[in-house]
């Protein structure tokens, strides 16, 4: 691999000073990017080849700095995207970092659900990417989807695309050069696989068609970074397709930035907008200005928000007094042992 092997993965002059500047750096050390995780283990480019290292806490899409054997030591995350784990408790799993773009996947076919790319463009800033929309399937629109989709994502590009008769994969193309790290997020079907074959020209990820007949399956199982050809790294995950992701109120506030701008002319700098007077937000639904749906689905995602950062914080705190515990009772072990018996 040459030194273009990594500007093609997304090096770039400013990861070359925080290298530089990494109390890790020194002779024998070079960097490289997580490309795949395994377990305990993971796999590292590199300009002079693959490298395997344990994983001590790393994440596909990590910058490292690495002795090419017994340690690798992180580079800042410029971002991170996280899921919820599945289950009862509200811990959450790391998916992937540096992430530069999420492509959020939505079809045309059957008709676009605003609210559904709504909640994903939440996520999407919420890691700290740029979210872009998609909708897929155009050969099979009906009309007026880009413009219903565009009105719920500011600060967001909408672009249409159709596997089917490669309009508008030159545009998508542009948005996701080599260098720059991408993921796609949306519901199955939406047509991600197919549209990534599309793009690169050749199949790179098996499509609903071909797992649906039994032929060439190869469903990732693990965590990868996939160079497509002639574009960027796509973080190729199943986790990652689907939803349960964690957003927040930072990714709220800028997929919802009209809301939030609205809400700035409220009377009351806590206003709910429920039915306080005086609220912009409320004023701006009766004029017809901002639809009553997307209130609504505001709300909901503060709501999920506030619940899913309520949880976290009481399991935090039961999980410090279980600490607390447990450290009393080694403590009372240790001076049992002394002969000296617990202080009650
Ligand atoms: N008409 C039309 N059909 C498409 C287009 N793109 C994808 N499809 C079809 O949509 C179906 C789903 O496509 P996939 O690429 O497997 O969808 P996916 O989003 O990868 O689905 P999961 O892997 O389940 O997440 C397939 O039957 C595709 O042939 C398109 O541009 N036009
Ligand atoms: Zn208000």
């Amino acid at each position: 691999m040459t030194d273009d092997m990594l500007e093609t993965l997304g090096w770039d002059a400013r990861r070359a000073s925080e290298a530089a500047a990494h109390p890790a750096a020194g002779p024998g050390v070079s960097p490289g990017r997580v490309v795949r995780v395994e377990r305990d283990l993971v796999r590292v480019a590199t300009q002079d080849g693959m490298l395997t290292v344990p994983s001590v806490g790393l994440a596909v899409g990590d910058w490292v700095l690495t002795d090419g054997q017994s340690w690798a030591s992180a580079l800042d995350r410029r971002t991170e995207l996280r899921r919820k784990d599945s289950g009862p408790t509200s811990d959450e799993q790391l998916l992937a970092t540096n992430v530069d773009v999420v492509v959020v996947v939505e079809p045309m076919d059957p008709r676009p659900s605003v609210r559904r790319v709504e909640r994903m463009t939440t996520l999407a800033w919420a890691s700290g990417a740029v979210p872009l929309v998609v909708l897929t399937k155009a050969d099979l629109a009906l009309g007026r989807e880009v413009a219903d989709v565009a009105s719920v994502v500011p600060g967001a590009e909408v672009l249409a695309v159709s596997a089917a008769t490669g309009a508008g994969l030159d545009a998508l193309r542009a948005h996701l050069p080599a260098g720059r790290t991408f993921v796609l997020l949306g519901p199955s079907g939406a047509g991600k696989s197919t549209l990534v074959n599309a793009l690169a020209g050749h199949e790179v990820l098996a499509t609903g068609d071909v797992r649906g007949d039994g032929r060439g399956k190869h469903t990732t199982t693990h965590r990868e970074l996939v160079q497509v050809p002639g574009l960027g790294c796509l973080v190729d995950t199943p986790g990652i397709r689907g939803v349960g992701l964690v957003a927040d109120e930072g990714g709220l506030e800028q997929a919802f930035a009209d809301v939030v701008e609205l809400a700035a002319a409220c009377r009351f700098a806590d206003c709910e907008h429920r039915t306080e007077p005086g609220c912009a937000v409320l004023e701006a639904v009766a004029q017809g200005a901002l639809p009553q749906a997307r209130l609504a689905s505001y709300r909901h995602l503060l709501r999920e928000i506030a619940h899913q950062s309520a949880r976290k914080a009481s399991q935090d705190r039961s999980a410090l007094r279980s600490r607390g515990r447990q450290s009393n009772r080694t403590m009372r072990e240790a001076m049992t042992a002394k002969g000296r018996g617990p202080a009650v």
